[in-house]
């Protein structure tokens, strides 16, 4: 891997959910799908949810004070990633030293803003909600889309909402959190015929008018610690559906993240931990003959 490895990275996490982050503002990083996928195995690579990179701010955002790029493990290049916002955020904010930054992505501006030690609220944006912005393939109203898993006639979770967060989410309300009903439905809707770029699966179980427990499959990772469009798009289908308020306190595997659906600007607010685990610097192990030889 003759491009990428020896680039150092700071590897941090949102709730456990987790990434690499490469510092690209004055170098270019450019890995193709199949070098992310190598980076991203956790047992000879260096394991993530998502690869993250940070880069000058684009021509079309001239007022961010960088761009975010986002891939998934998968090795797929996607909008967004909620958890990451803040983590970039942070660095942003500790590197000059500000309270708050713009940070661009595929999906749309974000800003981030501190809300405490180690803590970060993201504005995140409006949440996109016609059809055409999850997007789907068909005309639907996303506040419950036609969509089941199970029999016909006793389907065992049906009707979920759809949003967009920059990124396509769908949430089904139910009980049902247990590991092998969200891998097992998760990744038979996350390429669906019905979501043309795919989908991330979130199984809200509504707890209370202002909390949701919340595990997301997510569209090119699998099932995550957490995820921080997931439980924007959570929220913002509660609310539609009369089920929580425009806050809440969204519980996932590796914490919880505070969610607010302004009522005045209709932006979704995030907010939640951020941690950094350790640096390093990018490679991959091949195990050949037994023996690890470093490429
Ligand atoms: N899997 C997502 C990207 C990461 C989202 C998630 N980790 C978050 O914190 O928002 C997608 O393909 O859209």
């Amino acid at each position: 891997m003759p491009r990428m490895s020896g680039r150092p990275f700071v590897k941090m996490n949102g709730c456990g959910n987790d990434f690499v982050v490469v510092d690209a503002l004055s170098r270019p990083f450019a890995p193709d799908a199949e070098q992310v996928r190598a980076l991203s195995d956790r047992r000879t690579g260096q394991g993530f949810d998502q690869l993250i990179a940070i880069e000058p701010s684009r021509p079309e955002q001239p007022t961010a004070d960088a761009f975010m790029r986002v891939w998934n493990a998968d090795g797929g290049a996607v909008q967004t990633c909620g958890n990451a916002l803040r983590c970039i955020g942070w660095m942003l904010m500790e590197a000059s030293g500000t309270d708050s930054v713009v940070i661009d992505t595929l999906g749309g501006p974000t800003v981030a803003r501190r809300a405490g030690p180690d803590r970060i609220t993201v504005d995140m944006g409006p949440p996109r909600l016609d059809w055409t912005q999850i997007p789907l393939s068909e005309e639907m109203d996303t506040r419950g889309i036609e969509l089941q898993i199970g029999p016909i006639d006793a389907p065992l979770i049906h009707t979920p909402g759809a949003v967009s967060m920059g990124n396509p989410h769908v949430v089904f309300f139910t009980d049902r959190l247990d590991d092998a009903f969200v891998t097992g439905s998760g990744s038979l809707i996350e390429h669906h015929p019905l979501f043309p770029e795919g989908v991330n699966v979130g199984f809200a179980h509504v707890l209370a008018p202002d909390r949701i427990r919340l595990r997301v499959w997510e569209r090119g990772a699998g099932l995550t610690k957490a995820c921080g469009t997931g439980a924007c798009a959570a929220l913002v289908a509660a609310h539609r559906r009369g089920l929580t308020g425009r806050r809440a306190t969204v519980v996932v595997d590796g914490g919880e993240l505070d969610i607010d659906w302004d009522e005045t600007t209709g932006h979704v607010l995030m907010t939640g931990p951020v941690e950094v685990e350790r640096t390093g610097t990018l490679s991959v192990y091949a195990i050949s003959g037994g023996i690890p030889a470093r490429r």
